[in-house]
Protein backbone atom coordinates (compact mmCIF):
# COMPACT_ATOMS: atom_id res chain seq x y z
CA UNK A 1 0.00 0.00 0.00
CA UNK A 2 2.59 2.75 0.82
CA UNK A 3 4.03 2.38 -2.67
CA UNK A 4 1.13 4.00 -3.99
CA UNK A 5 2.19 7.32 -1.63
CA UNK A 6 5.67 7.29 -1.22
CA UNK A 7 6.48 10.67 -4.06
CA UNK A 8 9.41 12.35 -3.57
CA UNK A 9 10.70 15.85 -4.93
CA UNK A 10 13.35 18.40 -3.46
CA UNK A 11 11.97 17.73 0.26
CA UNK A 12 9.84 16.03 2.54
CA UNK A 13 7.08 14.91 0.98
CA UNK A 14 3.70 15.58 1.77
CA UNK A 15 1.08 13.03 0.47
CA UNK A 16 -2.93 13.81 0.84
CA UNK A 17 -4.14 10.60 1.88
CA UNK A 18 -7.73 11.60 3.24
CA UNK A 19 -9.36 15.02 3.76
CA UNK A 20 -13.15 15.16 5.02
CA UNK A 21 -13.60 18.45 4.81
CA UNK A 22 -13.94 20.48 7.96
CA UNK A 23 -13.48 17.07 10.16
CA UNK A 24 -10.32 15.42 9.42
CA UNK A 25 -7.22 14.94 7.28
CA UNK A 26 -4.60 12.22 6.63
CA UNK A 27 -1.41 12.97 4.92
CA UNK A 28 1.77 10.60 4.76
CA UNK A 29 4.94 12.07 5.16
CA UNK A 30 8.50 10.74 3.53
CA UNK A 31 12.14 11.66 4.99
CA UNK A 32 14.73 11.37 3.54
CA UNK A 33 18.09 10.87 5.30
CA UNK A 34 18.23 14.24 6.83
CA UNK A 35 15.33 15.82 6.04
CA UNK A 36 13.64 18.06 8.13
CA UNK A 37 11.02 21.09 8.11
CA UNK A 38 11.03 24.63 8.98
CA UNK A 39 9.35 25.57 12.73
CA UNK A 40 5.76 25.97 12.26
CA UNK A 41 1.87 25.40 13.91
CA UNK A 42 -1.09 23.66 12.88
CA UNK A 43 -3.16 26.71 12.37
CA UNK A 44 -4.99 25.94 15.96
CA UNK A 45 -5.76 22.03 14.80
CA UNK A 46 -4.84 18.96 16.69
CA UNK A 47 -1.89 16.54 15.45
CA UNK A 48 -1.38 13.05 15.85
CA UNK A 49 1.51 11.55 13.84
CA UNK A 50 2.77 7.48 13.78
CA UNK A 51 5.88 6.63 12.57
CA UNK A 52 5.38 3.70 10.17
CA UNK A 53 8.95 3.42 9.43
CA UNK A 54 12.00 4.46 9.91
CA UNK A 55 12.73 7.02 13.10
CA UNK A 56 12.02 10.85 13.46
CA UNK A 57 13.28 13.64 15.78
CA UNK A 58 11.20 16.43 17.20
CA UNK A 59 11.43 19.36 18.57
CA UNK A 60 8.30 21.44 20.82
CA UNK A 61 8.50 24.90 21.06
CA UNK A 62 5.98 26.71 23.58
CA UNK A 63 6.06 30.28 23.02
CA UNK A 64 9.77 31.49 22.84
CA UNK A 65 10.86 28.29 24.78
CA UNK A 66 11.65 24.28 23.42
CA UNK A 67 9.24 22.22 25.57
CA UNK A 68 10.64 18.74 24.27
CA UNK A 69 13.40 17.25 21.83
CA UNK A 70 12.12 13.63 21.45
CA UNK A 71 12.91 10.42 19.21
CA UNK A 72 10.40 8.25 17.98
CA UNK A 73 10.75 4.86 16.72
CA UNK A 74 8.54 3.01 14.10
CA UNK A 75 5.08 2.28 15.76
CA UNK A 76 5.52 4.98 18.48
CA UNK A 77 2.53 7.74 17.91
CA UNK A 78 2.98 11.74 19.37
CA UNK A 79 -0.12 14.42 20.08
CA UNK A 80 1.01 17.83 19.35
CA UNK A 81 -2.07 19.96 20.83
CA UNK A 82 -3.02 22.90 18.79
CA UNK A 83 -2.52 25.78 21.20
CA UNK A 84 0.02 27.83 21.53
CA UNK A 85 2.55 25.13 20.29
CA UNK A 86 4.85 25.15 17.44
CA UNK A 87 7.21 21.86 16.27
CA UNK A 88 9.66 20.99 13.76
CA UNK A 89 10.82 17.61 12.52
CA UNK A 90 13.21 15.74 11.06
CA UNK A 91 14.30 12.56 10.20
CA UNK A 92 17.70 12.21 12.25
CA UNK A 93 19.29 9.19 10.15
CA UNK A 94 21.70 9.19 7.57
CA UNK A 95 21.38 6.64 5.61
CA UNK A 96 17.20 5.34 5.95
CA UNK A 97 14.44 6.85 4.78
CA UNK A 98 11.24 7.71 7.94
CA UNK A 99 7.66 7.34 6.76
CA UNK A 100 4.94 8.92 9.28
CA UNK A 101 0.99 9.27 8.69
CA UNK A 102 -0.39 12.72 10.79
CA UNK A 103 -3.71 13.23 10.94
CA UNK A 104 -4.72 16.60 11.69
CA UNK A 105 -8.30 18.30 13.66
CA UNK A 106 -9.87 19.73 11.47
CA UNK A 107 -7.77 20.52 7.96
CA UNK A 108 -5.59 23.37 7.95
CA UNK A 109 -4.03 24.66 4.55
CA UNK A 110 -2.05 27.33 5.79
CA UNK A 111 0.41 27.21 8.56
CA UNK A 112 2.87 30.16 10.40
CA UNK A 113 6.42 29.38 10.62
CA UNK A 114 8.65 30.98 13.31
CA UNK A 115 12.63 31.47 13.77
CA UNK A 116 14.06 29.70 16.92
CA UNK A 117 13.31 33.13 19.00
CA UNK A 118 9.40 32.22 18.47
CA UNK A 119 9.14 35.10 16.35
CA UNK A 120 6.81 34.66 13.05
CA UNK A 121 8.90 35.02 10.28
CA UNK A 122 5.80 34.27 7.57
CA UNK A 123 2.77 32.58 6.79
CA UNK A 124 3.08 29.55 3.89
CA UNK A 125 0.78 27.85 1.74
CA UNK A 126 1.05 23.84 1.67
CA UNK A 127 1.15 21.49 -0.86
CA UNK A 128 1.31 17.87 -1.56
CA UNK A 129 3.67 16.21 -3.62
CA UNK A 130 0.72 13.42 -4.15
CA UNK A 131 -2.99 13.57 -3.78
CA UNK A 132 -5.06 9.99 -3.82
CA UNK A 133 -1.87 8.56 -4.60
CA UNK A 134 -1.61 10.66 -8.02
CA UNK A 135 1.94 12.27 -8.27
CA UNK A 136 1.52 16.07 -8.83
CA UNK A 137 5.03 16.76 -10.25
CA UNK A 138 7.40 15.63 -12.72
CA UNK A 139 10.17 14.85 -10.84
CA UNK A 140 7.47 12.62 -8.51
CA UNK A 141 8.99 9.79 -7.91
CA UNK A 142 8.48 6.06 -6.14
CA UNK A 143 10.76 5.10 -3.40
CA UNK A 144 9.51 2.13 -2.67
N1 LIG B 1 2.80 19.74 9.89
C1 LIG B 1 3.76 19.30 8.92
C2 LIG B 1 4.29 17.95 9.19
S1 LIG B 1 4.80 17.79 10.79
O1 LIG B 1 5.97 18.39 11.06
O2 LIG B 1 3.74 17.59 11.68
C3 LIG B 1 3.13 19.29 7.56
O3 LIG B 1 1.90 19.24 7.48
O4 LIG B 1 3.86 19.33 6.58
FE1 LIG C 1 3.72 19.81 11.93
Amino acid sequence: MLSLFLFVIHSYSRNLIHDEPGKFRLILICWKPGHYNAIHDHNGSDCYFKVLQGRVREIQFQKQSQKSDKEYDEGEVCYLESLNLSHQMSNPDSETIAVTLHLYIPPFDTCHIYDPNGQQIEEVVLSYASEHGEPLYDDCHQLL
